[in-house]
């Protein structure tokens, strides 16, 4: 886990207690950690991001567009813009993840994912779907996330 900027957020901090308490390590150096993993799950920027990305994020940013370890993306790759997608130009410049899980419901950036797409969230109604609007798509059996095309169709 790299965490390297504690928010005020108490879930975030009960996160961080949690994952403490499971025993799962931590690390400062990123670069160095990546390199050495088989899997990469990106959950650091989400909503929040705006402007030019920041320290201590740029060597990150980097490291996961131009790194071979396979990303998972969650909800957005780290330096999108949620509404308008890729960076034209920056340290995330070129970074498409191979997948990307998307929460409750794909977000517009969407339109410009090339990599697999899952979208979880089964925990939502069909009754708060239809308030605001979006599909609940197909899960089967027990899935708790389910792969959907560029179309919105279910492969
Ligand atoms: N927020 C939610 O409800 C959910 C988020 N999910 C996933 O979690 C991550 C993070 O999402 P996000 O919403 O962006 O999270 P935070 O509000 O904690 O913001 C993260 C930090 O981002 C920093 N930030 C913003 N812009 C920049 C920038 N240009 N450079 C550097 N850092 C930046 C911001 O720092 P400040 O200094 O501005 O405080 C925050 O600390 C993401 O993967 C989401 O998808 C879940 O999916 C569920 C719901």
């Amino acid at each position: 886990m790299y965490f390297p900027k504690q928010t005020k957020n108490e879930l975030y901090r009960r996160l961080r207690v949690q994952l403490e308490h499971l025993k799962v390590p931590f690390t400062d150096d990123f670069v160095g950690t990546a390199a050495k993993s088989d899997y990469i799950i990106d959950a650091i920027f989400g909503f929040s991001f705006s402007g030019e990305v920041r320290e201590p994020f740029p060597a990150v940013i980097r490291a996961l567009a131009e790194g071979k370890v396979p990303v998972l993306a969650v909800d957005a790759p780290s330096s999108w813009n949620i509404e308008d997608g890729p960076p034209k130009d920056g340290p995330g410049k070129g970074y498409n993840p191979p997948a990307l899980v998307s929460m409750t419901a794909p977000k517009p950036l969407i339109k410009w994912f090339q990599g697999r797409h899952f979208v979880g969230g089964r925990f939502v109604s069909h009754a708060i779907a239809e308030k605001y609007g979006f599909d609940v798509p197909p899960y089967q059996g027990s899935d708790q996330i389910v792969e959907i095309g560029s179309h919105g169709e279910r492969l």
